[in-house]
């Protein structure tokens, strides 16, 4: 089974709303909620994998800070090992340039919404 190494973004607001990303129909396992991030290449640190896509998919800076989870997911056809970090949005506001939609959510609602499977044990971390 193919393997990636995948890095997704829990970035909090000032009202303690989490950034979530709607995957597009388009996207592999469309219509799924997401932590923004993607894949890291070949030789790059986590956290650089991160910024890149941050820049990429949202159009703003971004800070790293700590590690939340490290968690390997098998889909049926891929295993993905997902990476997820707290991050700051330290310039610029994010848009929805790759996803079909970016919500901020409370953590009330946090497990309300449709998330891609990996996310699971992420999502229950930053609400406990
Ligand atoms: N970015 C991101 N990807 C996630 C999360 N959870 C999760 O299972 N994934 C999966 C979806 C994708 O298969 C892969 C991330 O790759 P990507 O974001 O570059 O996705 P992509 O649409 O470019 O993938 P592909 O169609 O090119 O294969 O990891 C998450 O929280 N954030």
């Amino acid at each position: 089974m193919k393997a990636i190494n995948v890095v997704g973004a829990v970035i909090q607001n000032e009202q303690g709303e989490i950034l979530c990303a709607l995957r597009s129909s388009t996207m592999s396992m469309p219509n799924l909620w997401e932590f923004p991030g993607g894949k890291i290449k070949e030789g790059e640190a986590p956290e650089e994998a991160l910024v890149r896509e941050i820049q990429e998919e949202l159009g703003c800076r971004l800070q790293v800070g700590e590690l939340v989870a490290n968690i390997v997911h098998e889909y049926p056809t891929i295993k993905v090992r997902l990476l997820t970090y707290h991050a700051k949005i330290i310039e610029g506001e994010p848009k929805a340039l790759e996803h079909a939609e970016l919500r901020w959510v409370s953590k009330d609602h946090l497990t309300s919404i449709e998330w891609a499977p990996a996310d699971l044990p992420t999502v229950a971390r930053v609400v406990e």
